[in-house]
């Protein structure tokens, strides 16, 4: 496989509710979406799921596009590439940037499957036709806000229900929540708002049934989660304190979590997701497909990751209509009694909508490699 041509297009979508967690809210997605041409004449998409700022990982969509036109770009040149797997050696002597790296190496695996005949899912392994989804519901203004929103995704069909919790804004709610819904399955998500410190305060939500916590502790660190995990019942998943295999097997070591939660964009992409999910496999260890608030390229990308067969537990993957509007794949993903059909066709599976991506268009740039 060669690729010949790459178009890198930065969008601009408008959430249809804004999306806030401890750290900020989203009401803008800015991505940057890469469409890659093969000699073939093959077309791949990828999608770039960095944030405006930085407030998930050092990656911006500015830094994001730097990266990938002056340093990685250039590195899908020369000798054609045989399989996506060999994209991350390509990049090995640039360091992090993994969601830059990432929106590159989606691209070649959707151009890959094309010009194999595979569906992105058969490509990667996959062997679900459906996916569970599940649903993340934002930090809310109040506890009914937040009630009110649980009910609507709970009719809408979602398998499990996550919330965001912070210092202040943790023990009261979940309790709310599970004394409305006493069966519903149920995680919460502090993108890393405690410390130590607040031991007490964790130990308080082992109360409530939560299937998981997701990265209450430090995006850096696997110590303090494996003495918070050795002091809590609730099982910890880990988000952003996981970058890659290695990582993985790190904690797994250290005893640091009992979940993992696997994004693309988070570990460099789908060759490193896939690897995480191989070694959580051999170790019994439960992984699910996070999410990035990504339009319908990117969700594409997760719902053939999702179709692997040690993805055991439902993720952050919902309908487009969860988030926009008018999505920019067609068809849009929808779900149907609380699963997400896993496309068939060659690639992602989806049609990508060109004349809306020059509508949301910001900026966009050429280059022949
Ligand atoms: O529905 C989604 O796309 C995921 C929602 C979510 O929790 C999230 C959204 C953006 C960035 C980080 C996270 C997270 O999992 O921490
Ligand atoms: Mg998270």
């Amino acid at each position: 496989m060669k690729p010949e041509r790459i178009q890198l297009h930065h969008i601009r979508m408008r959430l249809k509710q804004p999306f806030a967690n401890s750290l900020t809210t989203v009401t803008e997605r800015d991505l940057i979406l890469v469409e890659l041409v093969t000699a073939k004449g093959a077309t791949g998409w990828g999608e770039c799921v960095a944030f405006d700022s930085p407030w998930y990982t050092e990656e911006t969509v500015q830094t994001a596009w730097h990266m990938m036109e002056d340093f990685l770009i250039p590195r899908l040149g020369g000798e054609p590439l045989t399989h996506p797997d060999e994209v991350a050696k390509r990049f090995v002597s640039v360091r992090g940037n993994r969601m830059a790296k990432a929106a590159l190496e989606g691209a070649v695996w959707d151009a890959y499957a094309k010009e194999s005949g595979l569906s992105l899912a058969d490509a990667l392994g996959g062997e679900r036709k459906k996916i569970a989804a599940g649903v993340a519901v934002g930090a809310k203004s109040s506890l009914d806000a937040m009630l009110a929103e649980i009910q609507e995704r709970v009719e809408d069909g979602y398998r499990r229900v996550k919330v965001k919790i912070g210092p202040g804004a943790d023990v009261a709610i979940i309790a709310a929540i599970r004394e409305r819904f006493p069966q519903l399955p149920l995680l919460a998500d502090a993108n890393s708002a405690y410390t130590l410190a607040d031991i007490d305060r964790l130990k308080a939500l082992d109360d409530f049934d939560l299937m998981m916590i997701e990265q209450p502790l430090a995006a850096d660190d696997l110590v303090d989660h494996a003495r918070l995990q050795r002091e809590m019942t609730t099982p910890i998943c880990l988000d952003e304190s996981i970058l890659s295999r290695e990582d993985v097997r790190r904690a797994l070591e250290l005893g640091s979590c009992r979940v993992v939660n696997v994004k693309p964009g988070r570990v460099g992409g789908l060759t490193e997701a896939r690897q995480i999910h191989h070694l959580c496999q051999q170790h019994g260890i439960p992984l699910w497909v996070g999410g990035m608030l990504e339009s319908g390229i990117a969700r594409a990308h997760n719902i053939a990751l999702a179709s692997l067969p040690h993805v055991t537990l439902p993720g952050d993957i919902s309908a487009s209509s969860r988030y926009w509007e008018r999505d920019i794949i067609d068809p849009e993903v929808s779900i149907d009694a609380g699963f997400i059909s896993v496309p068939t066709e060659p690639g992602i599976g989806f049609e990508v909508d060109q004349e809306l991506i020059r509508h949301l268009c910001v900026r966009t740039s050429a280059c022949r490699i």
